[in-house]
């Protein structure tokens, strides 16, 4: 199965937290499973991605939320829609996140993040998020995402 990420084309491929074009980016994999409607993000974090000692900083957990839940926003769309990602590249931006440290979360285990599309609704994708580190949940998140539209970012730069 391909990552969700490795389907975006080159043009949006440099995002610091999952673009495959960004060599110092955290290169965060998604996949998505159609029978679950759902989807699967692992990552395990590095020893300098510390908050406080044995803990992991809480802004790559949001960053992981984040890319996570843009990924999952193309899935739940194109499979909406009918759409493969293949043919049809789907790439959202994070309007809105929101990020719920629950629990400290442990520095060493790999961390789980699961997505479920609460809303496709339009240009609109609604993810809630749970993500998981050794089977307990540390951080819940919530992302409104927005395709992207023909001329986003201009006047930028
Ligand atoms: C060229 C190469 C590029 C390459 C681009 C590669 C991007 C990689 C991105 C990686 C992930 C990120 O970090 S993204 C980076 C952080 N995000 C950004 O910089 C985005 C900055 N914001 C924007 O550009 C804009 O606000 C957008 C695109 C998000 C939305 O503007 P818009 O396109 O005019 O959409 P709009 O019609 O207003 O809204 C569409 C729907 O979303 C809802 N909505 C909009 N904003 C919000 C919000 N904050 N909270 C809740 N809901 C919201 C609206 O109510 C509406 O729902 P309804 O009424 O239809 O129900």
């Amino acid at each position: 199965m391909k990552a969700i990420q490795l389907y975006y084309p080159p043009e949006w491929a440099h995002c610091y937290g999952c673009g495959y074009l960004n060599a110092h980016g955290l290169h965060i994999q998604t996949y998505w499973d159609p029978e679950k409607g759902e989807s699967e993000t692992r990552f395990t974090p590095r020893p300098y991605h510390t908050a406080i000692p044995g803990f992991v900083y809480g802004g790559l957990l949001a960053s992981l939320v984040d890319c996570h839940s843009t990924a999952t926003a193309a899935a739940a769309k194109a499979q909406a829609e009918g759409l493969s990602l293949e043919a049809t590249p789907l790439r959202f931006v994070t309007a809105s996140l929101k990020v719920d440290f629950l629990k400290p979360t442990p520095l060493g285990p790999d961390l789980r993040l699961v997505g479920r599309p609460q809303e496709v609704k339009g240009r609109k994708v609604v993810v809630e998020t749970e993500l998981y580190a050794a089977g307990t949940l540390t951080v819940r998140g919530e992302a409104v995402l927005v395709q992207i539209a023909e001329g986003f970012g201009g006047g930028a730069g």
